[in-house]
């Protein structure tokens, strides 16, 4: 059997990663999505387990002292970290492997996963980021203060992984993706 591939999407927040990757899900569900824990309260509709693993602070600290998050960071108060054991699992399996991480955890992918692939998506402004942020409708307004402040500084880091997405129009930057992660060489 093929080794599986892991793929490491990162952008700031409300750059369009969730609204992408659903997409590409939809269109090749042979992809495994990682699901990470996190200490961030469950919004409307989110579903444990299916969109993050919900637990509190001491279960996470656990978790790193445990050794068994592949990455973690913390990010606007909260900590969020990929669990290693099923991300391992599925690459073992020979399945393509995707995260959606914040930047500082899909740096630290680097040192511990130097073969994946690390996919930075960038928006057209930064006007247009605080338009979806807003639009999107679910963060108080300090949450979105502290992602904005966070994000220029993240966008500052676009160049240090391998590949930049611009998420102008959505279906022109899913066509790209695509070409991206299944051009690989397996
Ligand atoms: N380092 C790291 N970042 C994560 C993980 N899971 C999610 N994130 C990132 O944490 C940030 C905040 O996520 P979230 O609170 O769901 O907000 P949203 O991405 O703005 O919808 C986003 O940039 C996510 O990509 C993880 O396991 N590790
Ligand atoms: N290409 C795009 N053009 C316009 N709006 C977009 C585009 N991509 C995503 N959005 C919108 O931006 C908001 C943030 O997207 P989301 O996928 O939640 O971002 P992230 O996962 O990076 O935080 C959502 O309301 C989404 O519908």
């Amino acid at each position: 059997m093929q080794a599986g591939k892991l793929i490491v999407v990162t952008g700031p927040s409300g750059v369009g990663k969730g609204t992408l990757l659903r997409s590409l899900i939809q269109r090749h569900p042979e992809l495994y999505f990682s699901i990470s824990a996190t200490t961030r309260q469950p919004r409307p509709g989110e579903i444990e387990g299916q969109h993050y693993y919900f637990v509190s602070r001491d279960k996470f600290e656990q978790m790193v002292a445990a050794d068994e998050l592949l990455e973690w960071a913390e990010y606007a108060g909260n900590y969020y970290g990929t669990p290693c054991l099923q991300v391992q699992q599925q690459i073992q399996q020979g399945r393509l492997v995707i995260l959606e991480i914040e930047v500082v955890g899909a740096r630290k992918i680097n040192q511990t996963f130097p073969t994946a692939l690390r996919i930075f998506i960038l928006p057209p402004t930064l006007a247009e980021l605080e338009r979806r942020i807003r639009v999107r409708g679910q963060d108080s307004e300090e949450a979105i203060a502290r992602r904005l402040t966070r994000a220029q500084a993240e966008i500052d880091a676009a160049d240090e992984f391998d590949v930049q997405i611009v998420n102008d129009d959505l279906e022109t930057a899913l066509i790209r993706l695509e070409s991206i992660i299944f051009a690989r060489p397996n």
